[in-house]
């Protein structure tokens, strides 16, 4: 048997990022409600607390449809103002965001002004990376059960043109709505290298 002789070996240190990949991201302020439409809309149990960062890790829920088409959406933790500077861990779910194509921003209908939520949104989604907010997208104006929330819903509509789908994640209210517009968004799935 003969044998050459080896060359000198490598070592490298590589550092591995796992980002979450979904179709759709439910996008929102901690405590809105996505973990709760997730479970409404999926077979995925992620935990629902009337607390906010009840999520600290990404879900993914799979939305399937009578063709056998599987929609993947992925809850991700609440972000707050400054996230993108990092408050409250707010880089990392920014960075799961950013793998999926379209955006379903998820208001509380029952806070006062929730169009303020959209708009700091979109803010922290466009400082993170430039026009980022405007991704396909709708927005899911959830806990409409709530009283307050119908006022709420006529005055988010006067203010802002983008799709608005009210919804009840607590009592599944209009959820098939938010279903049947996802498969809408996902049939004319944008391309990769053409998204902002
Ligand atoms: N009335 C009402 N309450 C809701 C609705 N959706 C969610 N909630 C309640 O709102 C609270 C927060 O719900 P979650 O689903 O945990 O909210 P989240 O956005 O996932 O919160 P984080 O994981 O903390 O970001 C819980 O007490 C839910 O029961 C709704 O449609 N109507
Ligand atoms: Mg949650």
């Amino acid at each position: 048997m003969r044998a050459t002789e080896g060359q000198q070996g490598q070592q490298r240190e590589i550092q591995l990022e796992l980002r979450t990949m979904a179709h759709a991201a439910l996008v929102g302020f901690p405590n809105v409600g996505k973990s709760s439409l997730l479970r409404a809309i999926s077979k995925a149990r992620p935990a629902v607390a009337a607390y906010p960062f009840t999520t600290l890790n990404p879900h993914v829920g799979i939305v399937e449809y009578r063709d056998h088409t599987q929609v993947a959406v992925a809850d991700i933790p609440g972000l707050i103002p400054g996230a993108h500077l990092n408050r409250g861990l707010g880089l990392s779910f920014l960075r799961h965001i950013e793998r999926c194509r379209v955006l379903l921003y998820v208001l509380d209908m029952s806070s006062p002004e929730p169009w303020e939520q959209f708009q700091q949104l979109c803010f922290e989604l466009d400082q993170y990376r430039p026009l980022f907010s405007q991704r396909p997208h709708a927005i899911v104006a959830n806990k409409m059960d709530l009283p307050e929330s119908r006022a709420n819903l006529e005055a988010l509509r006067e203010r802002i043109s983008q799709t608005v789908i009210p919804v009840s994640a607590l009592t599944r209210g209009n959820t098939g709505e938010l279903i049947l517009h996802l498969r809408e968004m996902y049939d004319s799935y944008p391309q990769a290298e053409t998204l902002p």
